[in-house]
């Protein structure tokens, strides 16, 4: 049978309208069944879905007087400020594998347990058989996150024991994701760049002596070289990302899927799925690539008033990607400050000056600025809104060399430690499925006959 396409595009555009309308929802009716739309109440608080241990998200300060005012924000891993977790491993080389051990078992690690888990890590660093080969070579993608969903879902197939769902199973496949999500983020690169740049394609291996963010640069380059400070503000990188509470939608997705028993791949599939979306760790990119726009439309970095104006315009959805936010600005939680960002902040300073980019530092920190402005007018919000994480971490990686294919798959790589450790705590101590209710606000009808409609 020959198909006829434009007949066909017809039709599925009549599908598409009854899409668009036949879901559509009057917004008076959420307002009208107190609907906790996002899992937020009227003031924008989440609503409370559980109760953990592995981290503290902190935005507000409650006063004498029990009044929650606006703050800097301060997160812990297991009770310790993530700020002075950076600055205590300053000289250290594994400060990512030290926070997985904490944020897992929820204590710091003594040097023999440290030295115990690093080699544990690396011994499950490695791929199956002709894995490259045969998956990530197979049906490439240009979107690494796609790509390492497809690799993660595969393992299972590689996996002699894929659906006990004991902890002492658990653990071990965690493990083992952990450590290998390097190299599948950075094989799918090799191989995108091999399959759609036409690039020479160099598979190199990882070395067990090398802490993660080491062997993640050491693959990456097809020498192998990296400079001391690309693996320690990389390493930085990662502690920063690694874990955020289990409301995060990513986190939230991994205790969602884990209540239902399924197994350790599906979970983690689904939280990358999650975390691809640009409203969550997909901002990175966007941020960068909306400064690229920002450049394009404003030529004059200094000028305030134009930058302000093109802000409005992203706003109003008539610039950059027409879908009203500026990425890497605003937050669930955080209101002054999000401390992460004020960390990769410090780091993009001191490498754009090593690299003569202090003028696209300083356009970053004035749209930083404005933009906070532009969102709380237009949006009508009482609390001040904040560069999140997302807002420097791209700036950052490009000054360390690192191609903006990674940047969402660098969050990934650090965030499977948190999700690991909340898929542990939610089987730990939950056996309840994880299930909200829906309104129906629909009309009940009979059923006619294919002939009588
Ligand atoms: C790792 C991370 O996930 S960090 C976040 C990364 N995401 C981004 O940077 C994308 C841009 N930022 C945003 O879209 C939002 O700030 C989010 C998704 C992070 C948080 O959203 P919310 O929890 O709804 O934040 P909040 O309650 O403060 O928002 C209030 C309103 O301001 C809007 N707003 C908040 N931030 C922005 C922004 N950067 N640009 C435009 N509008 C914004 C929200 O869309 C919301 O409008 P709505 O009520 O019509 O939905
Ligand atoms: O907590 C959130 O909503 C988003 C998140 O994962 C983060 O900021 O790291």
């Amino acid at each position: 049978m020959t198909v006829d396409r434009d007949n066909m595009e017809e039709k599925l555009n009549e599908l598409v309208e009854f899409s668009r309308t036949s879901g559509k929802i009057d917004m008076k009716l959420y307002t009208e069944y107190d609907v906790k739309r996002g899992l937020r109440d009227s003031a924008g608080k989440g609503v409370l879905t559980g109760l953990t241990e592995i981290s503290d998200v902190i935005g507000f300060e409650v006063t004498e007087q029990g009044e929650k005012i606006p703050a800097n924000g301060k997160l812990y891993y297991q009770g310790y400020d993530v700020s002075e977790l950076v600055r205590g491993f300053r000289n250290r080389r594994f400060g990512f594998e030290e926070i997985t051990y904490l944020l897992l078992f929820g204590e710091l690690p003594q040097k023999h347990q440290l030295d115990d888990f690093v080699e544990i890590l690396g011994s499950f660093r490695e791929l199956p058989e002709a894995f490259t080969r045969d998956v990530i070579m197979k049906a490439p993608s240009t979107n690494m996150m796609n790509s390492m969903q497809k690799c993660v879902l595969t393992l299972y197939s590689y996996d002699k024991n894929p659906e006990d769902t004991s902890i002492q199973n658990i653990l071990r496949q965690s493990l083992s994701m952990v450590a290998k999500m390097p190299l599948l983020a950075v094989y799918s690169y090799h191989t995108y760049r091999h399959c759609f740049q036409g690039h020479n394609l160099v598979i190199r291996n990882p070395k067990p002596e090398l802490s993660l963010a080491e062997n993640l640069l050491q693959m990456l380059h097809p020498d192998g070289k990296y400079t001391e400070l690309e693996a320690k503000v990389l390493d930085v990188a990662l502690v920063l990302h690694a874990e955020h509470g289990g409301g995060n939608n990513s986190t939230f997705t991994t205790h969602v899927v884990s209540s239902s028993g399924t197994d350790t791949y599906s979970a983690v599939a689904a939280s990358l799925g999650s975390l691809k979306g640009p409203k969550h760790g997909g901002a990175n990119l966007k941020v960068q690539e909306m400064f690229e726009d920002i450049k394009l439309h404003v030529t004059d970095w200094e000028d305030e008033e134009k930058l302000r104006n093109y802000l409005n315009l992203i706003l109003d959805k008539q610039a950059f990607d027409h879908a009203g936010l500026i990425y890497g600005m605003g937050h669930a939680v955080y209101t002054e400050s999000d401390p992460r960002a004020v960390i990769l902040k410090e780091y993009a300073q001191k490498l754009s000056e090593e690299k003569n980019l202090e003028k696209e530092y300083t356009l970053y920190t004035t749209v930083e600025r404005i933009a906070g402005e532009c969102i709380a007018r237009k949006r009508r919000l009482l609390k001040p809104v904040c560069a999140n994480v997302d807002f420097f971490s791209g700036f950052v990686y490009t000054m360390l060399g690192l191609p903006k294919e990674l940047y969402t798959p660098l969050f990934a790589i650090a965030r499977i430690s948190g999700w690991s450790a909340h898929r542990i705590e939610e089987l730990v101590n939950s056996s309840k499925i994880i299930r909200p209710a829906y309104k129906y606000v629909g009309h009940h009808k009979k059923y006619a006959e294919l002939e009588e409609r």
